[in-house]
């Protein structure tokens, strides 16, 4: 990753002497090194020209800005470490002693978006107007660092400690017409208004008719220490509960307090302390690498890079549908049975218009399969929205192909593959120890999830792939026990009336009976796992099924694996997905590990060729086969 934009501000000064800088740097006016220091350089000019009595700063293209430059992250934090600035440049010489302090004033017009670096410019000039659909936030912790251009100082100052709290801790943005309401806009008007309201705003400023605010200083909206210190401490308790693997939500919550306890200007040189320090954090590499991996995953070879006009759906059905002829998309969601999912298809085919794109929701069948009794394999699709398809963010795209070989090989079920080797992996954990029946909590715990397996995706992938299956009967008998989890107010806990859950000692005698059927024998070294090796053995034979995913050219990049992981299984952002998790321990590493195992414990444990060939190159799992090759 590096800055490879140059962004720029551009000056007009206008017959009214006020002076327009706008941030021109698309797609989003990130604020790039360039841009900033540009930025400073117009500010300096239009302070220093006499016929400039006031300034408006603005976005080009209906965006006032994204924030800081995110494509730069990499450089600061790799071999570029001297191109970061140093702290305090932007948040203390340029932000504020040379817009907020500045003899001219400014206000922000605001359209589109004010998020991260972008808000906290905004927030030292001496108002803002904002329209009612601009988008406006710090973001920052989202991507592992904390606001670093003053907003942790200025947000609390304008809109209240706790709103301010809300909306950094849980990187939430609020619209136009809420910032006018908490006072972090002054005025809203429409699009076509905005620059020159905000124009007019600022020479009433000069003219007194207007207050001039430097929000820094603000402290009318900032409650008394000890209060404070009560928000600030129940914030910390919260974060900590939600979060607690995570230091930046509390780092965030230090410098605020800092600020209040020893004034805003000592809150400004902490904040960019901690701004850097966070910048280097493996967190912080690991979320700015799912912010890529996600918008990566919008970019397929060979498909997005074609230049093909979408075409427009004005009529989406789910099957079984009523009135066909003008539909566009239907798509079939009937539980996974190849025979019914065919005849469905065979009967689409027949009364839906021949551009109809027949779209299944199947996750384990493979699609040249469903449409064998079809003509029609050039429009079938698989959609596979993740369970719950209302909560899951993650939509699964598959093509159809006629040579796919074997066929069961889709990309649909190898991505649930990933999913259910660490499922297969917990069961076995509780099935062979000695001890960890009674700790299903702890395993929850440790891998930080709740599993869910279905009966049908466990026999599919049995038939398909015995050697690399567990072979576990305690799935069906819980099934059997009416087990489902919360809906039948027990599954691996019993829930209570208010759904709170604790451990069942029921399971145990379950466990027992699975035992005895499949002949599972207890194996006490297993009662010695340490937390770490608990999430080893879970999850890297899910880095070896990733592993085989790669290498069969079914996933296009080991960041779509990261995706898939993150918004399909759970896994934590912070950790950058399954793969680039896998890389920062290293394939040598993984590759011993599951060596050992599968000698211990057989062949599910097996690295693949992929992963063994990386491993004895010291190659990283993520690199394009080429790029391996190169770096060798
Ligand atoms: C101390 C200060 C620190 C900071 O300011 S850190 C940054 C804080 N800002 C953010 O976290 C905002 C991050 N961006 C977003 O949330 C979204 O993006 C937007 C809401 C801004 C826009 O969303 P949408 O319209 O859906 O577009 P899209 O596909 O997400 O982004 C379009 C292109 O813009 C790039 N981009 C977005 N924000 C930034 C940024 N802040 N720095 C550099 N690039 C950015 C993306 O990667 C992508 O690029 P491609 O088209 O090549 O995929």
């Amino acid at each position: 990753m590096g800055s490879s934009t140059k962004g720029r501000t551009v000056l007009e000064v206008g017959a009214d002497g006020v002076a327009l800088i706008t941030i021109v740097n698309p797609p989003v006016n990130s604020l790039s090194i360039d841009v900033l220091q540009s930025l400073k350089e117009s500010y300096e000019l239009a302070l220093r020209r006499d016929d400039v009595k006031a300034i408006v700063i603005t976005g080009a293209n209906g965006k006032f800005s994204g924030g800081f430059d995110i494509t730069a992250f990499g450089g600061f934090q790799g071999e570029r470490v001297s191109a970061a600035p140093k702290p305090g440049f932007i948040s203390v010489e340029i932000l504020t002693d040379t817009l907020e302090a500045a003899r001219k004033p400014s206000v922000a017009a605001i359209d589109g978006l004010a998020l991260g670096g972008g808000l906290e410019v905004a927030m030292a000039c001496h108002a803002r107007i904002s329209t009612s659909n601009a988008q406006l936030g710090l973001p920052e912790l989202q991507l592992g660092i904390i606001p670093g251009f003053g907003g942790t100082q200025r947000l609390p100052r304008l809109v209240g400690l706790s709103k301010a709290l809300e909306m950094m801790l849980m990187s939430k943005p609020v619209k136009g017409e809420e910032a006018h309401s908490l006072g972090l806009v002054d005025a809203i008007v429409s699009p076509d208004e905005l620059v020159s309201t905000a124009r007019r705003w600022a020479l009433g400023i000069l003219e007194r008719k207007k207050p001039w605010i430097a929000s820094l200083y603000k402290t009318d909206k900032i409650e008394p220490l000890g209060e404070a210190r009560e928000i600030l401490n129940f914030a910390r308790a919260q974060a900590r509960k939600h979060a607690p693997n995570l230091k930046h939500p509390l780092v965030c919550i230090d410098v605020i307090e800092g600020g209040i306890v020893s004034g805003p200007r000592a809150g400004l040189w902490k904040e960019a302390e901690a701004f850097q320090g966070l910048l280097h954090s493996d967190t912080c590499k690991s979320l700015v690498h799912i912010f890529f991996a996600q918008r990566g995953t919008s970019k397929v070879p060979g498909i997005t890079d074609l230049g093909l006009v979408p075409r427009r759906i004005n009529k989406v059905e789910s099957e079984p549908i009523c009135k066909a002829a003008d539909v566009d998309i239907v798509i079939e969601a009937v539980i996974e049975n190849v025979s019914l999912k065919q005849q469905i298809f065979a009967d689409l085919e027949k009364y839906c218009p021949p551009h109809c794109i027949l779209a299944s929701n199947t996750s384990t069948i493979d699609l040249n399969l469903i449409g064998e009794k079809t003509r029609s394999h050039d429009r079938i699709v698989g959609a596979h929205f993740f369970s719950p398809a209302h909560v899951m963010p993650l939509l699964e795209i598959v093509r159809t192909q006629e040579d796919i070989s074997p066929r069961c090989s889709s990309l649909t079920l190898k991505l649930l593959f990933c999913l259910s080797n660490m499922v297969q992996m917990s069961i076995r954990l509780i099935g062979q120890s000695p001890n960890l029946e009674c700790q299903w909590a702890r395993l929850d715990c440790v891998i930080w999830l709740v599993l869910v397996l279905q009966s049908q995706l466990a026999s599919n992938l049995l038939r398909i792939f015995p050697e690399r299956t567990c072979k576990s009967m305690l799935i069906p008998i819980m099934q059997e026990d009416k087990r489902a989890g919360e809906t039948t107010r027990k599954g691996f806990y019993v829930y209570d009336d208010k759904r709170k859950a604790s451990p069942d000692p029921e399971l145990k005698k379950l466990i027992q009976k699975a035992r005895d059927i499949s002949g599972i024998t207890v194996d006490p070294k297993l009662m010695e796992l340490s937390d770490k090796e608990i999430v080893e053995m879970i999850f890297f034979p899910v880095v070896n099924e990733a592993c085989r995913v790669l290498s069969e050219s079914i996933a296009v990049k080991a960041a779509d694996l990261d995706i898939a992981a993150v918004m399909g299984m759970g896994f934590p952002p912070y950790r950058g997905g399954i793969m680039f998790w896998a890389d920062s321990l290293g394939s040598k590493y993984i590759c011993s590990r599951l060596e050992e195992w599968s000698n211990v414990y057989g062949g599910f444990f097996k690295p693949c060729a992929y992963l063994t060939e990386r491993a004895a190159k010291g190659a990283l799992l993520s690199y394009p086969v080429e790029q391996a090759k190169s770096r060798l």
